[in-house]
């Protein structure tokens, strides 16, 4: 589904990637971590066909991810929903469905048990005002915009960040709902708990490069990372030297 080759990412003089080489299979679910700065944003958006490798390839499904046919196949949500401010909840959905080719009715149905079910008609805007609860029904609403044409692989960036716990619970029914599914998730997070029971496979980033890759197994997500990183330098530390991959790259 995923098909990363020595794909870097240079901005004047600064490496954000180096070299990364990642496959991911069909039904695999991803967990990506990693220090601030480590890279895990601007993976997601090569993958997201947003940006292009300085050098390297990247294909989603088959294809270059920058392919305009891979955008049926692929859902990603953004650390921060882009969404229409003076649209309603109601009105954002189907235009998103329409967008996409997809029924409007199971886009609409989607809103089902979430802290939007009763506020169709809410506008985006009064989803931003900064307020934990609004912060989370702003976020739900970028998920289910970016999954609304059911892709078969879903890019989440930080999606947690700014949940309350009924949002949080919400998103990880949803996330069990896709694994379930056979989806393809690649997840990037500092918050690994709410996912720990989800994540087959763990990623760690360092400094732009892979320096951990493995199927857990069993093992949790949370106690992989402990186990593999017990001081948690891994993710707190930017400034730490870089280091080579310790880890061979799991095979698909
Ligand atoms: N458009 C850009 N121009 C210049 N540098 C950039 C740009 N985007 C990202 N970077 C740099 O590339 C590196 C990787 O950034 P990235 O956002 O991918 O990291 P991250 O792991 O997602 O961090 P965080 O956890 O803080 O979101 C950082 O040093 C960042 O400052």
């Amino acid at each position: 589904m995923i098909a990363v080759e020595s794909a870097s990412v240079r901005y004047a003089g600064h490496t954000a990637l180096a070299e990364v080489g990642l496959t991911v299979g069909e039904g695999e679910f991803v967990a990506l971590v990693g220090h601030n700065g480590s890279g895990k944003t601007t993976l997601l958006r090569l993958l997201a066909g947003l940006e292009e490798p300085t050098s390297g390839r990247v294909a989603v499904a088959g294809r270059p991810a920058t392919a305009l046919a891979v955008r049926a196949e692929r859902g990603y949500a953004p650390a921060e929903p882009p969404l229409y401010d003076y649209l309603t909840v109601r009105e954002q959905l189907v235009l998103a469905a329409r967008l996409y080719g997809a029924p409007v009715r199971e886009a609409l149905a989607a809103l089902a048990g979430t802290a939007l079910e009763d506020r169709p008609d809410a506008l985006v805007r009064e989803l931003s005002l900064g307020m934990r609860k609004q912060l989370g029904m702003r976020k739900q609403l970028g998920l289910l915009v970016a999954t609304v044409h059911r892709p078969r692989l879903l890019l989440l960036d930080e999606p947690t960040n700014g949940l309350d716990s009924g949002a949080a619970g919400a998103l990880r029914a949803a996330a069990a709902d896709w694994r379930d599914q056979g989806r393809t998730v690649l997840l990037c997070t500092h918050d690994l708990g709410w996912a720990d029971e989800l994540v087959s496979r763990l990623v760690v980033l360092d400094h732009g490069a892979v320096r951990h890759d493995l199927r857990l197994d069993g093992e949790t997500a949370t106690a992989a990372l402990h186990r593999l990183d017990p001081t948690g330098t891994l993710l707190t530390t930017a400034d730490s030297p870089t280091h080579p991959a310790s880890t061979e790259p799991a095979t698909p």
